[in-house]
């Protein structure tokens, strides 16, 4: 696995690779609830969850030189660009010491997709789409209460359009491959939660 912009990088991404980890992107909108079913996914099926949005934010708060850059990105709801990101995930990928990825968040747009898999050779396993409505999707957000600072009606908005304009396309892309699991996300946590469980359990062991 290269790093962008880095094809002497050798020695620590070539034990990734050889590891052919699985990858599920995790997408859906602002507030569909992928957070929350990634969390219920390594409980039952042993992935590692990283979340892109958490890595950016953890790496503003780090004190990095893309501090400022990120925070300004995230406030306005824009998309870091992927030599940043990507490399937080390879980061995060080696050090798990798992070869399972619940990647959330990620790839967001059209650069997203194509730097990864330009970059890393992986492609995913499948897409897990949590198709929700924007109306829930506001609700949940503004009553989230975590002190995000995209929380706000202002960002959100900005999100959702983002979301429309910039990440359905890539949905596009693996549903037009094959790739796509829709999920309900409009639903109760644990009926979402079921249907997640029928997508992650081996054809062999479902129940008849
Ligand atoms: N099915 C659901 N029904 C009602 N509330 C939900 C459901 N799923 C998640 N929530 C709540 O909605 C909020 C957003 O959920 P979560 O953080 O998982 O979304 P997300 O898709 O990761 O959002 P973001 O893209 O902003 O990170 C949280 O407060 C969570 O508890
Ligand atoms: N691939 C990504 C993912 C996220 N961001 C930025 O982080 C914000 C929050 O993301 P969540 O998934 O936690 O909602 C998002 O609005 C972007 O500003 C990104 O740039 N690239
Ligand atoms: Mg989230």
């Amino acid at each position: 696995m290269g790093t962008v912009g880095d094809a002497a990088n050798k020695d620590t991404n070539g034990s990734l690779a050889e590891k052919k980890p699985t990858v599920v992107f995790v997408l859906g909108g602002p507030g569909s609830g992928k957070g929350t079913q990634c969390a219920n996914i390594v409980q039952h099926f042993g992935f590692t969850h990283l979340s892109a949005g958490d890595l950016l934010r953890a790496e503003q708060k780090s004190g990095s030189e893309n501090g400022t850059m990120i925070q300004n990105m995230i406030k306005e709801g824009k998309i870091v660009p992927s030599e940043v990101t990507i490399k937080l995930l390879q980061k995060a990928m080696e050090e798990s010491g798992n070869d399972k990825f619940l990647i959330d968040g990620f790839p967001r747009n059209e650069e997203n997709r194509a730097a990864f898999e330009t970059v890393t050779q992986i492609e995913p396993a499948f897409v897990l789409f949590f198709d929700c409505s924007e109306e829930e999707m506001e609700r949940r957000l503004l009553s989230r209460n975590e002190g995000r600072e995209d929380d706000n009606i202002e960002t959100i908005r900005k999100r959702f359009k983002v979301f429309l304009e910039s990440s359905l396309p890539v949905i596009q892309h693996y549903e037009s491959r094959g790739k796509v699991r829709k999920i309900d996300a409009g639903r109760p946590i644990e009926e979402v939660f079921e249907s997640v469980k029928a997508i992650f359990t081996p054809k062999n062991e479902k129940a008849e």
